[in-house]
């Protein structure tokens, strides 16, 4: 129960709790009171909000009543879960004092701050991803970031234009965001994600560069090649500060640091994030998506390595080429037995983490021992053959003294908190061993004495025993109660029996659970004792956790290659996306797991001659599908997986940029239309000639002619300027003339044959335009009542009849006037010139001065015609 406490204003612990709230003003404070954790004022009512706990009063502060809400300790885990799911700050003060030596109110002190970048308790935590603490901060025109996943121990700093931080943000998706309370940039405030205000003053770059440099314990940055970041490191100055003060400790785990740039890292911008369904699926969900298909990892750290290959890959290809060889080197035999190895391991990279924090828990170590232990069958099982692997393996070690000190310290099976003993194993520490010793003596010393009362008194009923509420005991059931001697002291009365204390069971008593409280103190100890041997040992852990978590995932992808019937892709330096029979993954097993029929692969042949395709076809003919395989077999690709093809050769690639259809964005009050030109404009703003680009029927979005026109000036835009390969699907006939006016453009659609009043659709890409676009056999298809297909039909007729023989030929594509004038004029004036450049006006006879007049005069009139 909760301690019953006057609230009154000015009694003591109520200003012990002003003086914590008011240093933690942002967070709700979890005020420790014996079996609850307490809430009170605006808290109380926030929880009562958010958690649907009962509020009550108690006492007056201030002439108002306390409002307060309690939680069980015992319950804090599922609390702290939905709080942290809602983006909300906890700081949790404990009872640090001693309750039974405390005069006034015991001490208590914020022992952690739980927030949702920097959680590191493992049942709030979801296994397979990251809780990354990001801070982000402007100077100039340049935006400093600095991230920090705690439970991997690893900080991150990267240096991005305006235009780039939406995809950084898209990239890390951080669970918290830390910004300048004065100058929140709007991008991170569109992202969606809990925001955590901090001080100006805290984004320092001299501060951030000395606190870089502790943590990480070097001099300078320069090996880090991170002294010219100082917009980050400005960054990493709030970030440090506030994992500090989240976790009440110094971060002895995080010592290693990432500079990434966003030059070095293929561009997937956050609609290509979404629109490819990497992670999530359109519908929010997360499955099915490419992760979900990629990832059979076996543990949680290969997932979460998985998951970070896949949205951080690489420009620079040796990195996934290295992944491919071992894939390779897995498929030459199975990685079968690797990965039914990998079963045993447990998640060494959190538990390296939370025992830096000095929060892991007994299982947790015991975890790590298995680990250990089946270390080196694991390394057996790693195929050579890729210079990777042996890398890999030969990072599958850990001190032996570690292994050596969990076998001898923690027990067979461990209790699940230190706080309930036995968790410290047996002939470890022979002061524990004989406190134990004596609570061991107990069943021998309760027998014992049984016997020689029974003999005593003559009653043959009675019993000695002990029970966790009354202690020790004597038991006589009522009928025997007048054999009972004299210095028998009652202590509890039953309805059948009485129970009594004797000076000789009170002392053993006294005795025994002395012997149990110091058997615990004692423990916890020698608990703290292991870990800070554990915390010396970090740096080796850390890394195995790194190579375990490397290993998993590559032979992931080596099982998905083999299952899937994947193929290794090659990278060429020319142009290129040169795929044979390539197939949508996921689409692909949707169909198998459904039995709704066998994907129809597809080839893509585009290189430094053909840069574009004009695809056409009817709806539902698997124009989008086609469009998306290309650019999940080249992102598959460079992160180092095998493709989903027969073959695929890559040149090189530095974004993949998508515009395909999408809801209206009401909640940033963007209509369809705007938001498909907002994302064109931006992929026509960076798309460069190694940039991929899906452009998914640009243009629907308005009346048709505006449509139209807009879609072909894209369309030149991206061939003329751009010169990016594009997949370019499009319902508007008028565009398949492109590719006649286009070089580097050519014409395809997608099959599909008419049976009747039906369709059926072939899915196959075929060279050439579509001869029409089948909306109303799909609508039909769909169900439409056949009146109205009836009725659509007819217009369609009409329609097309008249604009056969009306519509003026209007050049789509011609340059824009202002252009087409400028063109114009800069010939003409060229032309002009040439004539003029061997004309020599002293030299010239009045004959051939008239001659040069008429020829310039016909030359002009050409030139204007
Ligand atoms: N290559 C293929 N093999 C088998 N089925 C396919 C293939 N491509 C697409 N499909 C099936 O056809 C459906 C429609 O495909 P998709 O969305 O790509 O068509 P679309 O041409 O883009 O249509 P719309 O123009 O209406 O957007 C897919 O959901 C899938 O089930």
């Amino acid at each position: 129960m909760s301690q019953v406490q006057d609230f009154s204003a000015h009694t003591p612990v109520m200003a012990q709790y002003l003086r914590i709230k008011a240093e933690h003003p942002d967070e709700l404070v979890f005020f420790r009171m014996g079996d609850f954790y307490e809430v009170f004022f605006d808290d109380a009512r926030k929880a009562n909000a958010l958690l649907d706990i009962t509020l009550t009063a108690r006492g007056q502060s201030a002439g108002q009543p306390v409002v307060m809400a309690g939680i069980p300790v015992n319950a804090l885990e599922s609390y702290l879960a939905k709080l942290i799911k809602l983006g909300e700050a906890v700081a949790i003060a404990e009872q640090v004092g001693d309750v039974a030596t405390s005069k006034g109110p015991v001490e208590r002190k914020v022992v952690r701050v739980v927030t949702p970048g920097t959680v590191t308790d493992s049942e709030l935590l979801a296994d397979k991803q990251d809780s990354v603490l990001l801070a982000v901060v402007a100077q100039g025109k340049t935006f400093g970031l600095a991230w920090l996943s705690m439970t991997q121990g690893q900080l991150g700093l990267a240096e991005c234009t305006d235009k780039e931080l939406p995809s950084w943000l898209a990239r890390l998706s951080p669970a918290e965001v830390l910004v300048d309370r004065e100058k929140q940039p709007a991008a991170v405030l569109a992202a969606h994600v809990p925001i955590t205000n901090r001080p100006s003053w805290q984004f320092d770059t001299a501060l951030g560069a000395r606190k870089l440099c502790e943590q990480l314990a070097v001099a300078s940055l320069a090996g880090f090649n991170a002294q010219q970041l100082v917009a980050a490191q400005a960054a990493a100055a709030a970030l440090l500060s506030y994992a500090e003060h989240t976790q009440g400790r110094a971060l002895a785990h995080v010592k290693s640091l990432s500079v990434q740039r966003s030059g070095d890292l293929l561009d997937l911008p956050p609609a290509t994030q979404r629109n490819l369904e990497l992670t999530v699926t359109l519908r929010g969900e997360t499955t099915p998506t490419l992760l979900s298909l990629l990832d059979s990892c076996r543990t949680g750290m290969g997932s979460r390595a998985l998951r970070h290959w896949l949205l951080h890959p690489k420009r620079e290809r040796a990195e996934a080429l290295a992944r491919h060889g071992a894939i390779d080197a897995f498929l030459q035999g199975s990685p079968d037995a690797l990965r039914e190895a990998l079963r045993q391991v447990s998640d060494v990279e959190r538990i390296a983490a939370r025992i830096a924090l000095r929060q892991v828990r007994p299982r947790e170590l015991t975890g790590l021992r298995a680990t250990l232990q089946v270390l080196p069958e694991l390394q057996r099982l790693v195929p050579a053959g890729s210079a990777l692997l042996d890398e890999l393996a030969t990072g599958l070690l850990a001190s032996p003294h570690i292994e050596e000190l969990l076998s001898r310290a923690i027990a067979e099976e461990p209790a699940v908190l230190v706080r309930d003993g036995g968790v410290i194993a047996d002939g470890f520490d022979a002061e524990l061993d004989e406190l134990r010793a004596i609570q061991g003596n107990c069943d021998a010393f309760l027998i014992d004495m049984e016997t020689r009362e029974r003999a005593r008194t003559g009653i043959p009923n009675l019993r000695v025993q002990f029970n966790r509420v009354h202690g020790f005991f004597i038991e006589v059931t009522q009928g025997q109660v007048d054999k009972v001697p004299l210095d028998y002291q009652r202590r509890q009365t039953l309805k059948n029996a009485e129970r009594y204390i004797t000076p000789e069971l009170k002392a053993f008593e006294d005795k025994a659970l002395s012997a149990q409280e110091r058997a615990l103190s004692r423990e916890k100890l020698l608990f703290e004792m292991v870990l800070d041997q554990l915390i010396d040992e970090l740096q080796p852990l850390t890394r195995l956790g790194r190579a375990l978590a490397s290993l998993d995932a590559l032979a992931a992808l080596a099982e998905r290659a083999a299952t899937l019937r994947w193929c290794r892709p090659e990278f060429v330096n020319q142009p290129a996306i040169d795929i044979t029979a390539g197939r949508h993954p996921v689409v692909e097993s949707r169909l198998r797991e459904t039995g709704a029929g066998e994907f129809m692969a597809n080839d893509c042949r585009l290189d430094a001659r053909t840069r574009m395709l004009m695809i056409t076809g009817p709806n539902m003919g698997g124009k989008s599908t086609f469009m998306r395989q290309v650019a999940l077999i080249s992102l598959l690709a460079a992160i180092g997986s095998y493709v989903p093809a027969d073959a695929c050769r890559l040149g090189p690639m530095d974004a993949i940029h998508t515009r395909i259809g999408a809801a209206d964005d009401l909640a940033n009050a963007q209509s369809t239309f705007m938001l498909e030109m907002t994302e064109g404009a931006a992929i026509l703003h960076s798309a460069t000639d190694q940039s991929l680009v899906l452009m998914d029927e640009i243009g629907r979005g308005t009346s048709t002619f505006d449509g139209l026109a807009l879609a072909g000036a894209i369309a030149s835009h991206l061939h003329d300027k751009s010169r990016s390969f594009t997949l370019f699907a499009t319902h508007y006939f008028e565009l398949t003339e492109f590719p006649s006016k286009h070089r580097e453009a050519i014409n395809c659609h997608v099959g599909a044959v008419e049976s009747g009043d039906s369709i059926v659709f072939l899915h196959e890409i075929q060279p050439g335009p579509a001869s029409r676009s089948y909306g109303v056999q799909v609508a039909r298809l769909a169900g439409m009542p056949a009146s109205l297909v009836r009725q659509a039909r007819a217009t369609l007729e009409a329609l097309e009849a008249k604009a056969g023989e009306g519509r003026a030929q209007i050049d789509l594509f011609a340059p824009p006037p202002a252009a087409a004038m400028a063109t114009a004029v800069t010939e003409a004036t060229s032309a002009l010139h040439l004539a003029m450049d061997d004309v020599d006006p002293d030299t010239l006879s009045p004959r051939e001065a008239l001659t040069l007049v008429y020829q310039l005069k016909s030359l002009s009139r050409k030139e204007s015609s």
